[in-house]
């Protein structure tokens, strides 16, 4: 069977992609024994990422080239502004997390590098620029949390974060992403290649800084 364009770039990019959804990060978020201090840290840097992702779907919808796409896009802009976000703001509250701390902390380097990659992609206009962001940052996401095993982790924090990229609603996103990549990305190859190669790199270092981090907040 021949391979779709998604599948290409997910095979060009294998290494990377791989080492992200089997990461330590991952594999301790999965089995609930992730330290509070690497999933605040995580979602403190991960809130921001959200900033940037909405400019990113707005641009997707902006540069759509069917209305169709464009309610699809839409409804996930509504389930991001609202379920998502609330699921911070109640895992930082949980967590002990304070405006203020939060306010204080600085971005990781790879923080810096996801938000500029978007307000890239956004930028240059491309719906297949945009798609190929969204590709990975969906679909890499739902790859892990299916990897999720029942009963999933008693700590809600784990738990809704594992449950919001791996359900129903969000399987159908993610399938939609792949084949709207499918029918634009070929006329867009090679600006679709780059963004996706650079994405699945930043992703792996998305959860490597997190467990940097906790590292050294507990080395004397
Ligand atoms: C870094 C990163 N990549 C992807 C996702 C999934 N939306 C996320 N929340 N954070």
């Amino acid at each position: 069977m021949t391979e779709t364009f998604f599948e290409t770039l997910r095979r060009e990019n294998g290494a990377n992609w791989s080492a992200a959804v089997t990461h330590r990060f991952v594999r301790e978020l999965l089995d609930g024994s992730i330290p509070d201090a690497v999933m605040a840290g995580y979602l403190v840097q991960d809130h921001r990422f959200l900033d940037a992702f909405l400019t990113l779907l707005g641009a997707a919808i902006a540069s759509a080239d069917r209305f169709e796409s464009r309610l699809v896009l839409g409804r996930f802009v509504g389930l991001v502004s609202g379920e998502e976000n609330d699921y911070f703001l109640r895992a930082f509250e949980a967590l002990g997390v304070s405006a203020g701390d939060r306010a204080a902390i600085p971005d990781a380097a790879a923080t810096t590098g996801f938000k500029a990659i978007m307000r890239e992609a956004a930028a240059s206009g491309s719906y297949a620029a945009a798609l190929a962001v969204l590709n990975v940052a969906e679909g890499l996401y739902l790859d892990w949390a299916m990897r999720a095993r029942d009963p999933l982790p008693e700590n809600f924090v784990h738990a809704e974060w594992i449950r919001l990229h791996d359900n129903p609603q969000f399987r159908e996103f993610v399938a939609f992403l792949r084949a709207e990549l499918d029918r634009v990305g070929p006329a867009a190859a090679d600006r679709a290649r780059d963004f996706f190669g650079r994405a699945v790199a930043l992703e792996v270092a998305f959860f490597d800084a997190a467990c940097q981090s906790a590292e050294a907040a507990v080395s004397p």
